[in-house]
């Protein structure tokens, strides 16, 4: 049995929370758009042919913002095929997954979509084929009230306001040599700061989020952010992070101390943001937009395109099943992202429906929640108000990848107006498990609220759609205050929200 402790005060505030904190991804990518949010033949659908199950899956998820539409997708995407009358849409080959692209799906459906899920749309425009007059189009055609041609043309589609959308990717991992269009940091560097400059001329309060690294561990990681942001600097808000994690070789200890590489990705690349700061005196700080992040097996066979003379339309692709320690890591992640919310001021987790997804559908048919959905729709609805820096004394695992890593990573967060406090925790040890007490005189007087816990004895178990119930988040009633300490049992390899109230 392993011991732990953390120390909280509502004097130590890292930031706000930020409901951009709890973003999405829907990429033009397997069955994400096709049979995942939209599916006219299933019985839910609606009159645009959205599938009523998934929005409301959508909305007890908690998502925040949603980037659109790619991803790799958006690097050889031409937007214009999207809008129009349906029956006009081309067809078109989508290099990036080898697939075929109907364009039965485009802006103004998925602004449509958006606004029935209630959540920020986060729009992405192609720099890899493309460049700066494309993504003035697409803004001209989303932002600007009328009057002009590609204005018109959005209000004689049907939408007669303009869409209003404030935060724009220029571009997506343009360091990667798999993008359309890779560039060099300083090629790409170049184009998007022309591309900011420009799109700042339509509207100067647009959120620009200049392409970071597809992952910490690519070569030009760091070098990249660098150039790319002595070219950019003062033309764009947010630097873009992506990060991927999986279990390797049976190696469950590192996989579970995912959280301590993304702390490592996000301060490095805050630094790297600083130094151009300072070496270029100036006084703006960029900020990070963890837009794709999440658990992804890459190296299985369902992660990889077709290949051939086979492009079909929606294939299965990345279809993930995740399994309870993947929904611990998950859920860790997330307490990274939180206990950062003072430099991530937006994040995504990569994908909404189907594609290394918290939501599965099957075509036509049933829909149901991985177990990943748990802590993030509990760390949604749950954090509120501002991160709290809690202190931490935790023994330490040994680990393949991570050397010493602390066994128990935990988050506060306080909402201010209600006084409810909510500590997210994870257990990272494989084998025992863990007493966690949290000292909180500091808070007054207050009684646990409720307690839940993400376990198995199993962590290999994996809802499909036959069986997404058997493990969920339960009551965990070991949860007690007394004399200004909780105390609460959190089993190996879990996941946890402890809220307090008064
Ligand atoms: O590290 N890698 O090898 C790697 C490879 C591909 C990759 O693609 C990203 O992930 C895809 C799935 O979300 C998105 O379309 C794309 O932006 C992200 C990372």
């Amino acid at each position: 049995m392993l011991t732990a402790s953390l120390v909280i005060d509502p004097a130590f505030v890292v930031g706000p929370v930020r409901r951009r904190t709890f973003g999405s991804f829907v990429e033009h990518l397997g069955r994400c758009v096709y049979t995942g949010i939209h599916d006219p033949e299933h019985e839910t659908a609606d009159e645009d042919g959205f599938r009523g199950d998934v929005l409301d899956l959508v909305k007890e998820l908690g998502t925040g913002t949603v980037r659109y539409p790619g991803g790799n997708f958006v690097s050889g995407y031409r937007w214009e095929d999207g809008v129009g009358p349906r029956e006009q849409r081309p067809a078109r080959l989508d290099l990036a997954w080898h697939s075929t692209e109907p364009n039965t799906v485009g802006v103004d459906e998925f602004m449509r979509w958006a606004r029935k899920a209630d959540v920020e749309p986060m729009m992405a425009v192609n720099l890899g084929t493309r460049g700066v007059q494309e993504a003035l189009d697409i803004l001209e055609y989303c932002n600007v009230a009328g009057g002009t041609h590609l204005s018109d043309l959005r209000r004689a589609n049907g939408a007669e306001e303009p869409y209003g959308i404030r935060m724009w990717c220029l571009g997506n991992e343009m360091d990667g040599p798999w993008q359309i269009g890779h560039k060099t940091a300083h090629e790409y560097g170049r184009v998007a700061a022309e591309a900011a400059r420009a799109m700042r001329m339509i509207d100067p309060d647009l959120e620009l989020v200049v392409c970071g690294s597809s992952s910490s561990a690519m070569p030009t990681f760091g070098a990249w952010e660098a150039t790319v942001l002595e070219e950019t600097y003062e033309h764009v808000d947010y630097v873009s992070a992506h990060a991927y994690y999986s279990e390797k070789d049976g190696d469950l200890a590192s996989f579970l101390a995912s959280a301590v590489d993304m702390d490592h990705f996000i301060d490095s690349v805050s630094a790297t943001a600083d130094a151009v700061r300072a070496a270029r005196k100036l006084t703006k700080r960029i900020h990070i937009s963890f837009d794709e992040w999440n658990v992804w097996y890459q190296h299985r066979a369902e992660s990889r395109p077709p290949t051939g003379d086979d492009w079909p339309v929606a294939p299965v692709l990345l279809e993930d099943r995740y399994n309870v320690a993947d929904a611990v890591v998950v859920g860790n992640l997330l307490i990274s992202l939180l206990r950062h919310t003072d430099r991530v001021h937006s994040a995504s987790l990569a994908q909404l429906v189907n594609v290394i997804a918290p939501i599965m559908t099957e075509p036509g048919g049933r829909s149901w929640r991985q177990t990943t959905f748990h802590p993030f729709a509990l760390t949604s609805e749950h954090a509120k108000g501002e991160v709290l820096q809690v202190a931490v004394d935790a023994p330490t695992l040994e680990t393949e990848k991570f050397g010493e890593v602390a066994a128990l990573d935990a988050v506060a967060t306080r909402d201010p107006e209600t006084g409810a406090v909510a500590i997210f925790a994870v257990n990272r040890s494989t084998t025992e498990s863990l007493t966690l007490t949290v000292d909180v005189r500091s808070l007054g007087d207050v009684r646990v609220v409720g307690a839940q816990t993400l376990s198995n004895p199993d962590h290999t178990w994996a809802a499909s759609a036959d069986d997404a119930t058997s493990v969920l988040p339960v009551e965990n009633g070991t949860a007690v205050v007394s004399d200004g300490v909780v105390t609460v049992e959190l089993p190996a390899v879990s996941w946890s929200v402890v809220r307090l109230g008064a």
